[in-house]
């Protein structure tokens, strides 16, 4: 039904409605209803948009959406992550420094009255690269980080992918070491283990090993620049076309076009060996080894292949990355890697490693998987005769205390109305004062 609605007694409500009034000029949109014993205004023919890109969670998808947050910091927290909340908007110079590139590009930018630009935060990593750096580095070290956090970027939205959406994620920042790499992928792996979804897998790959490969070849910065972004897309008809006509020898070509494919279990190391000599690349598959190997001792390992194809879009990765995906979903549930130089870009040396997790996605992605969507407790619906609300009030102060929904009536109902009320709203049970 095309129509808003609200509580008329609020004063807010009021606002609404003149706003409305001055918009339409006319006030015969406005009907009054009665519901429950509350009036409502509605304007039957007005529908107010939400900007691109931006949702409403209504009750029960917020439902969701706060147990999983909650599931998560829960999990963060027994890994021994603290949380750190920062502002939703940065100045814009701040997002350059740190994340850089698309990035920044696809923040929304804005002005503050003194003409500063200040921008959404498109991401949380440079955020708590800046807070460590600034205020946490006489902090023992290593620095374990968490957020739940919502995040804007300007893109194509659809299913999944919206403009602002919400990332739980960690940063483990002041370890160079690949174990805080293994750990990071470990706590992910468990996230989405405990999200419930039964299917999904983690994609591990390098930016050292391309990077090391193409220092071998003969192609300039915008060519290598080009091949990434390829890769990035996995768009093969277009890497094909530009090692074509790069004059690349036939040897590095396949070499190219094979990195995309390389995608399984153990083998992929061996065969990454064979193919490369370049130190940088074979370093990379020995970095990408011994993580493997301590996410066999978190007993995790059966969750993730190596995908030296994988390229993230971001320019700050210095290391390992990975992607979770999941069928079904053609985008990735999460995604991570090290960036060990960014917060020298705020003036601290700090390696750091992290990940974030799409809230939505994981949402999404167990409705796919046939999970139902998680509601709330409704236990009690209190209703009363004229004259008995404050046995009611009791009632529920009594049963609330003891930890049970309740809900209070608001107006006098005869016991067949409320009755009626609780089955409507969905209550277990009825509790009536006559
Ligand atoms: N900020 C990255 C994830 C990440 C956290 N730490 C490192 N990487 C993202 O939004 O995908």
């Amino acid at each position: 039904m095309k129509r808003t609605s609200c509580v008329t007694s609020a004063s807010c409500g009021r606002a609404w409605h003149l706003g409305l009034f001055e918009r339409s000029g006319a006030t015969d949109n406005f009907a009054t209803e009665m519901w429950g014993g509350v009036e409502l205004t509605n304007r039957k023919d007005y529908v107010p948009q939400i900007p691109y890109g931006t949702r409403d969670f209504l009750p029960q998808q917020a439902h969701g959406k706060r147990l999983l947050e909650g599931q998560l910091a829960r999990l963060f927290t027994v890994w021994g992550y603290e949380e750190v909340v920062t502002p939703t908007m940065e100045y814009y110079e701040t997002l350059t420094t740190g994340a850089g590139g698309e990035l920044s590009e696809n923040a929304f930018k804005f002005f503050d009255r003194n003409n500063q630009i200040l921008a959404l935060r498109s991401d949380m990593t440079t955020p708590i690269a800046r807070v460590a750096a600034a205020r946490l580095q006489e902090s023992p070290m290593p620095l374990r980080l968490f957020y739940l956090a919502n995040v804007f970027r300007q893109e194509q939205a659809q299913t999944g992918r919206q403009c602002e959406f919400y990332q739980a994620g960690v940063e483990l920042m002041g370890a160079r070491q690949p174990a805080a790499d293994a750990e990071v992928i470990a706590l992910a792996v468990t996230g989405l283990q405990q999200a419930g979804l039964q299917n999904f897998q983690i994609g591990l790959g390098q930016v050292d090993f391309i990077n090391g490969v193409m220092a071998e070849f003969d192609l300039t910065a915008k060519e290598r620049l080009l091949v990434k972004k390829a890769m990035l897309k996995r768009d093969l008809v277009g890497l094909d076309t530009l090692i074509a006509r790069s004059g690349l020898s036939q040897a590095a070509g396949e070499i190219l076009r094979k990195i995309p494919l390389m995608s399984g279990k153990e083998e992929i190391l061996d065969q990454g060996y064979k193919m490369v000599k370049n130190q940088t690349a074979r370093g990379a598959l020995e970095n990408l080894d011994y993580i493997y190997q301590q996410l066999k001792h978190y007993e995790l390992n059966e969750n993730v292949n190596f995908d030296l194809g994988i390229i993230r879009d971001f320019d700050y990765y210095t290391g390992m990355v990975f992607e979770g995906y999941t069928p079904g979903l053609g985008f990735p549930l999460c995604g991570g890697g090290r960036y060990d130089n960014m917060a020298s870009d705020f003036g601290v040396n700090l390696p750091a490693t992290g990940f974030a997790l799409g809230i939505e996605r994981v949402m999404l992605a167990r409705e796919r998987q046939g999970m139902a969507m998680p509601t709330a407790a409704k236990d009690f619906y209190i209703a009363w005769a004229e004259n008995k609300m404050d046995q009611a009030i009791s009632e529920a102060g009594k049963l609330r205390r003891a930890g049970r929904t309740v809900e209070l009536a608001m107006a006098s109902a005869t016991q067949s109305q409320a009755q009626e009320q609780q089955e409507t709203k969905g209550y277990a049970a009825l509790r009536y004062f006559g």
